[in-house]
């Protein structure tokens, strides 16, 4: 017998069994399916950026070919552009000609282009929800990995390779393959300064850099349901750094809420037939997942990375990792390699880190309520005097406005922080906002292989609240004693 839906929600369309929302997500969007497996699936939305869209324009060029349907793509310069006195232009050569070819392709093939001194302007990942381009049942590809960040709206979003951008332009499908369902089901709550970033580090931990590969992972339960937007797109975000390819929260109340009267979302009649149609796209009691991981958060601490890959992670209060406690030799090199790079000693206390340089930002952790918990924090601090550099960099243009009218800029400036435009900035090396070589940073964003802030820098990831804390402090430090 299959369970009984809930008399609210309008059958979602395909037979009686219990569906997980992936499957429901999938099942809508096939176009057609192979013996083998591969299954041609329909791409409703496309983001693109500047870096891995070039050859795929040029791609289309010369095959003499256009884009299906133009309206279903955005494109926004992102990774390259820099967050300080933009309107003089783009000093280095390189990215001023990559962020020109991405304007110059979004005109010649019909595409909506966000100009970079737009106030709309933004990380890719932070403008597609902003904007309404992302909306509940619909597929999203992005050539960039991050894309995960969007399943926070329960749109299946995942990242694609530079040919299959050029792939979906021209037909508005793309050939994949069906991914396994894995559920994360998070019990209890998060406790006060623990975040969803502290919840996406701990269970990358917990799960390591490829317990999610092949996975489409849905996050669920009581501690999912309680965060915000922001904290369901920091958490997806993180998927793809759990080895995930999507992440998928399903919608509820939080979600509808968030899309009201967002510029690209349906209105009036529409708006209520969209609203009917979403409240279907959650995981139906019963639904099979091929993996299920249940973790109560209620004591979850404050994590801070320590080594080169995002699963290099202990809570605060820890300690840096001893490689002679470890038995598997594999594992030891690897400790013994990370701590080299980073220049801490075994067994360190984390707390006793200093650090040089602090960003927040980043496609993670760029939204306005990372910038609240960050100013929550900073109100009537300095940072310490040891931080050579510490940077805010909102999101988006209209993350900025809104921090700006909270008056949150004065707080990030009286503390001692620079007050940035929009972009990927120094979440990677490929703009001017980059660390030298030994510099040790305390970053909000995702990713902290070696040189990945720019060559020699040292990257400890953590939440902004941490962040903020560790500013201040001029050392990691456990912000729940700050706002206790
Ligand atoms: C440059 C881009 C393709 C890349 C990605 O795919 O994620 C970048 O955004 C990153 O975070 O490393
Ligand atoms: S902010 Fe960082 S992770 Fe996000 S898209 Fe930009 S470079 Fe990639």
């Amino acid at each position: 017998m299959p369970e009984p839906m809930p008399d609210s929600l309008p059958d979602s369309g395909a037979g009686d069994s219990p569906r997980t929302l992936y499957d429901k997500l999938w099942d809508s969007h096939v176009v057609h399916t192979e013996a083998d497996g591969t299954t041609l699936l329909y791409v409703d939305r496309q983001l693109i950026h500047e870096v891995s869209s070039p050859q795929a324009f040029e791609g289309l060029r010369e095959g003499g070919r256009s884009v299906l349907r133009p309206g279903r793509h955005l494109a926004v310069a992102d990774h390259n552009i820099p967050t300080l006195d933009r309107r003089n232009g783009i000093r280095d050569p390189i990215s001023r000609r990559q962020v020109q070819a991405l304007e110059g392709n979004a005109r010649e093939f019909g595409i909506a282009f966000v100009p970079v001194l737009d106030p709309r302007q933004g990380i890719v990942h932070v403008i597609g929800p902003e904007q309404g381009m992302t909306l509940p049942g619909t597929t999203l590809v992005c050539g960039d990995s991050h894309t995960s960040t969007h399943g926070a709206l329960a749109c299946l979003a995942f990242g694609i390779g530079t040919s299959e951008v050029e792939h979906v332009l021209a037909t508005q499908c793309l050939p994949t393959r069906r991914m396994r369902t894995m559920r994360i089901l998070l019990e209890g709550t998060l406790p006060r300064g623990v975040s969803a970033k502290d919840l996406a580090l701990a269970l990358i931990g917990w799960i390591g850099t490829a317990g999610g590969t092949g996975y489409a992972v849905e996050y669920a339960g009581p501690a999912v349901r309680a965060l915000s937007m922001e904290g369901r797109m920091t958490l997806c975000n993180m998927s793809i750094e759990a080895g995930a390819r999507t992440g998928l929260v399903a919608v509820d109340e939080v979600t509808i809420d968030y899309l009201c009267g967002r510029p690209a979302v349906p209105r009036g009649a529409l708006w209520d037939e969209a609203v009917a149609h979403w409240r279907t796209l959650v995981s139906d009691p019963g639904a099979r997942f091929d993996r299920e991981i249940v973790l109560d958060v209620t004591a979850l601490a404050p994590q801070v990375t320590w080594g080169t890959s995002p699963e290099m992670v202990v809570d605060v209060t820890g300690r840096v990792p001893d490689p002679a406690a470890e038995a598997d030799p594999a594992r030891r090199e690897q400790i013994r390699r990370a701590l080299g790079y980073m220049g801490l000693r075994p067994g360190q206390p984390m707390q006793e880190v200093a650090i040089d340089k602090v960003f927040i930002g980043s496609c993670t952790n760029g939204r306005i309520e990372d910038l609240r918990a960050a100013a929550e924090v900073l109100r009537g601090h300095r940072i310490a005097p040891g931080i050579r550099q510490a940077l805010a960099v909102p999101g988006s243009g209209l993350v900025r406005a809104q921090a700006e009218a909270e008056g949150l800029d004065t707080v990030f400036r009286e503390a001692g922080f620079e007050w940035r435009e929009p972009g990927c900035s120094m979440c990677l090396a490929m703009n001017e906002d980059v660390l030298l070589p030994g510099d040790r940073c305390a970053a909000t964003s995702n990713r902290n292989f070696e040189g990945r802030q720019g060559a020699g820098g040292r990257t400890h990831l953590v939440s902004p609240a941490m962040a903020a804390a560790a500013a201040v402090a001029g050392r990691f430090a456990d912000v729940r004693k700050i706002l206790a």
